[in-house]
């Protein structure tokens, strides 16, 4: 059964993400409303995409019984008002990054969406790439040997995007580009934490974090290092060194190309013939399936579940 999404702002992301949505099977998602801040924007992105319904306020939506996940898709400081909003309201969420702008945010969310018990995943894109999952594979595998050290970089000059040096919009590398970084490393070191976290950087003109690189000392004397940036173009490259090689990510918030122990493989965006404003956005379609992945097999688990239990009180009746 199709997953009915409602898209809460009308913004650039959310036009990329549901033009992925409206491209995808109708019997696996449809996008059923949109709202923004202003009815008028909301109409005419409901009819650019044929979505149903429109909504001048986020809270109308969050009322829609026919939306069952919300995609929040506001400027990062409206995260967390939309996301518990629409978790009150028992909608599912995929909230994009970063989630919250600290962590008292993100946790205040999180125990919202525990005490609710509805699905809350933060948009991390990447970690569903096909080039991500192929480079999780080779670590499991050993091809690379015992971890030794991971580096991310990434940063571009956006001095022509408003809310990336807008201290009101929480602007700043970390919060943009860097939680790319971080999220890379926390997949690479998994659950363990950093025994100490140093860092130096630059202040940007307008107050926020310009340029930052951060080291990471994990146990067993590995240890990870990143550095973010919004005026300066860096390589975007992700690498993991370990005692028999090195595998490489290239454009690691959006990599289509892995290179291990010298080898290239290629994993092309999905070509669905369509115009995005961000890099690579074909390739939202693997979150949005994660997404509905996760939501079916939670139903599924549930009905199991409560299958199980009929099934027991039928035994359990029988003479
Ligand atoms: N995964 C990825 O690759 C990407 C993720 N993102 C993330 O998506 C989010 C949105 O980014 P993007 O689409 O570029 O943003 P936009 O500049 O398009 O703004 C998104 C929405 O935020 C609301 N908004 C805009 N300005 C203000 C303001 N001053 N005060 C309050 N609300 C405002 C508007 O909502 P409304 O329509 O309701 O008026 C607008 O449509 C960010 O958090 C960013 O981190 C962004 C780009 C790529
Ligand atoms: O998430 C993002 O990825 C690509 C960048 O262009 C954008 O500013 C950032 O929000």
């Amino acid at each position: 059964m199709a997953l009915r999404w409602g898209v809460v702002s009308a913004g650039l992301i959310a036009s990329d993400f549901t033009t992925v949505l409206s491209s995808l099977p109708p019997s696996e998602h449809q996008v059923v409303a949109v709202a923004a801040r202003d009815l008028n924007r909301a109409e005419e992105f409901a009819q650019k995409f044929n979505i149903p319904k429109a909504y001048g306020s986020y809270e109308e939506l969050a009322k829609d019984p026919n939306v069952e996940v919300a995609y929040i898709a506001t400027q990062h400081p409206q995260h967390k008002p939309a996301v518990l909003l629409c978790l009150a309201a028992g909608k599912a969420v995929l909230c994009e990054k970063p989630m919250g702008v600290n962590a008292a945010e993100v946790r205040e969310m999180v125990a919202k969406a525990r005490s609710q018990g509805v699905f809350l995943m933060e948009a991390i894109w990447s970690r569903f790439f096909p080039a991500m999952e192929a480079l999780r594979k080779v670590l499991v595998q050993g091809t690379i040997g015992d971890l030794r050290v991971a580096r991310a970089e990434f940063g571009f000059d956006l001095s022509p995007v408003p809310r990336a040096t807008d201290w009101n919009q929480a602007g700043g590398g970390l919060l943009d580009l860097g939680i790319y970084c971080v999220q890379f490393l926390s997949m690479i070191f998994g659950a363990q934490k950093p025994e100490k976290i140093s860092a130096v950087g630059r202040i940007h003109e307008t107050g926020v974090d310009d340029t930052v690189s951060v080291l990471l000392q994990y146990p067993g004397g590995v240890h990870g290092s990143f550095t973010c940036s919004i005026s300066s173009n860096l390589p975007n490259t992700a690498y993991v060194n370990g005692t028999k090689g090195m595998a490489q990510i290239q454009k690691l918030w959006a990599p289509t190309e892995l290179v291990v122990n010298g080898e290239r493989k290629e994993f092309p965006p999905p070509v669905l013939g369509k115009e995005y404003n961000f890099v690579n956005g074909s390739c939202m379609l693997y979150e949005a399936n994660h997404v509905r992945e996760c939501l079916r097999k939670g139903e599924e688990g549930q009905r199991a579940t409560l299958g199980l239990h009929l099934r027991g009180l039928l035994c359990s009746s029988l003479p």
